[in-house]
């Protein structure tokens, strides 16, 4: 697929192995979740192609981290989501994982007092069985070797994960992903609380890990969604509010309206927590 067909927002539905459709995307319908009749999510759809760097944004509690929650197996819902053709919802999240399917949190999930190179080594080897798991492999597998590069901590192999920058530990989550073959990733806010040179390099990082695989990464950094999103979907409440690239999504009068509260002769709402312009 060329880099502009990869850039194109498809709102339609995607069928199974179609023509044109690249072997590596996530195909989302109808996604819902309900927590004790609370609908989070409501009805989402999302389509997403091999070498789509897309942003998912919205205000505090639109429902971002619960569709990543829901499409991983975390919590339960109802609708579509399937890739390559592989229905996922019902499945457990480590059945998820095994299946390409990875994600991150908000706050860093490594092994502290482990080094860099063994939570590579524990993720590499999240499918083998416990005993082999214990034995110390010789040499490092070329699969942890290439995610070092990608991840740029190659000179950081034998460092205890604890000792790493905040931005340090995000990047090794992502090559714990690479190194389990995930081509779908999916981020929650990886560069919040970032120096702006750390933000800078995670983009160029997610770039890099996004031109073969698809990523998606919640954020609300609009800067850093302006500089490195090739798609954007905004929701509001739950729903899709509005999909398109940054200046689509920028110009959109409903995405205005979320983030500045401003209907026609509204006054501006108190300022809520979340609620960053989109400009
Ligand atoms: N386990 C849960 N039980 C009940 N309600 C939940 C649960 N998880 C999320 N919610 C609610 O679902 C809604 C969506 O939450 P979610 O965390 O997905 O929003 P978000 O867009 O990721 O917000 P933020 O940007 O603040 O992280 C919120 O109203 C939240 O309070």
């Amino acid at each position: 697929m060329d880099g502009a067909s990869a850039r194109t927002v498809t709102t339609g539905r995607a069928r199974d192995g179609g023509p044109g459709m690249s072997a590596e995307y996530l195909e989302v319908q109808g996604l819902t979740v309900t927590f004790d009749g609370f609908t989070a999510v409501a009805g989402v759809d999302l389509t997403l192609v091999q070498g789509d760097l897309r942003f998912l944004i919205g205000p505090n509690g639109a429902g971002k981290t619960t569709v990543i929650d829901a499409i991983t197996g975390l919590v339960p819902a109802t609708g579509l989501v399937a890739k390559s053709g592989v229905r996922l919802l019902g499945r457990k999240p480590h059945q998820i994982a095994r299946l390409g399917v990875g994600r991150t949190f908000q706050t860093a999930s490594v092994f502290e007092q482990l080094s860099v190179l063994q939570n590579l080594d524990v993720a590499a080897g999240a499918g083998r069985p416990a005993l082999s798991l214990l034995r110390r492999r010789r040499g490092v597998l070329p699969v942890i070797e290439e995610a070092l590069d990608t991840i740029g901590l190659a000179a950081h192999l034998e460092r205890p994960a604890g000792t790493l920058s905040h931005g340090q530990k995000q990047w090794l989550e992502i090559g714990m992903l690479l190194v389990q073959n995930c081509d779908v990733l999916l981020l929650d806010e990886p560069v919040a609380g970032m120096s702006h040179d750390e933000r800078e390099r995670t983009g160029e990082l997610l770039r890099a890990v996004g031109a073969r695989r698809t990523v998606v990464v919640v954020e609300h950094d609009m800067d850093f969604m302006r500089r490195f999103a090739t798609s954007v979907t905004v929701l509001a409440q739950g729903r899709v509010l509005s999909e398109g690239t940054v200046a689509q999504v920028q110009a959109d009068p409903a995405v205005q309206e979320v983030y500045l509260g401003t209907t026609a002769g509204a006054a501006r709402p108190p300022a809520q927590r979340g609620t960053r312009e989109v400009r």
